[in-house]
């Protein structure tokens, strides 16, 4: 069926030592898309991507991954699945570009090897052993042998993370192509710029569970709240300036964000309750709010 989703996952759920880190979690995922799936550290995120991987056998619930089954599929699967793991899983005595010849030979119609190795900048260490390589490097590395057998799904998890600019902005502009080629591109990430730069779809997920999704613009304009942000005198009881309905954070020394209907007369409100308080606002700033502010607001401040 042209429509049918390209990873469907329904109520999964995958116990460890009794305690289910994976809690009923429902996600799809498209061809042509870039779903990225966030969440805080040890949220279940690359236990639900290794269950897709047919790494991880679910406790409960049903993956499926172009309509297959990936612990029982997994030989079907392995041709048109590509996946890039967030410890590389490259093995460590071979040269860079030997493993990925041999990778790409396990396939039918590999990507050009010259053209990939040019495009992730994999030249420069070509003849280094696997173990020697930077962590950046390896995960450049591992990025092109997940997508060098043209794969209709990949799976991505934390693929920027370690990597230096220009490489991440290389690999955007990969993950791009991949979905306008019509891949569905799976990934994980802790960075936000990354996932608003390029998810179709944003999940996130906490304690095992999809606790929203949607396109970047939905989520973060769900209401007409802005953002205020203030760099002022630190440790102001900031709140008393305002009404409820308002959020105000300082989440590092005098600097505050409030969240709420900041309209033209919050503004004044808050520039005058300063002049009160004898403090200057060096930096005032009315915006939209962030990826990141609704990934705090869902998740919570709390370090996990
Ligand atoms: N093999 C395992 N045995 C026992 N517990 C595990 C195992 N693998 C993962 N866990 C636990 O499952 C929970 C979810 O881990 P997971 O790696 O899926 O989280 P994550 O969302 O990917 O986190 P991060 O952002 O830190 O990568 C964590 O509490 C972790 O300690």
């Amino acid at each position: 069926m042209p429509d049918s989703p390209a990873l469907e996952i329904s109520g999964l759920v995958k116990r460890y030592g009794g305690r289910a880190v994976v809690d009923g979690l429902d996600l799809v995922a498209r061809s042509g898309q870039v779903t990225a799936v966030l969440g805080p550290n040890g949220a279940g995120k690359t236990t639900t991507i290794e269950c897709c991987e047919g790494l991880r056998e679910p406790d409960g619930g049903t993956v499926r991954v172009l309509g297959l089954d990936p612990t029982v599929q997994a030989r079907e699967l392995r041709p048109r699945v590509g996946v890039m793991l967030q410890d590389g899983g490259l093995p460590t005595g071979v040269r860079a570009h030997e493993m990925l010849a041999h990778v790409a030979r396990m396939y039918a119609d590999p990507r050009d090897l010259g053209e990939l190795t040019e495009r992730l900048g994999l030249g420069s260490f070509a003849r280094t052993t696997v173990r020697r390589l930077s962590g950046g490097q390896r995960q450049r590395l591992a990025l092109a042998a997940a997508i060098v057998g043209r794969p209709e799904v990949v799976f991505l998890d934390e693929p920027s993370a370690g990597m230096d600019p220009q490489t991440r902005h290389a690999v955007w502009d990969l993950v791009r192509e991949l979905r306008d080629e019509g891949v569905a591109v799976v990934l994980t990430t802790h960075l936000m710029d990354e996932a608003e730069d390029l998810a179709d779809q944003v999940v996130v997920v906490d304690h095992g569970r999809v606790i929203a999704q949607g396109s970047v613009p939905s989520l973060v304009s769900s209401a007409e709240d802005r953002t205020l942000r203030l760099e002022t005198t630190p440790g102001l009881a900031l709140s008393t300036a305002l009404g409820p309905g308002f959020v105000v954070s300082e989440p590092r020394d005098g600097s505050y964000t409030v969240t709420g209907a900041v309209d033209p007369g919050v503004v004044a409100g808050v520039t005058a309750w300063l002049a009160a308080q004898n403090a200057l606002a060096t930096r005032l700033t009315v915006g939209r709010r962030t990826l990141e502010d609704v990934f705090l607001d869902l998740t919570g401040r709390n370090l996990r």
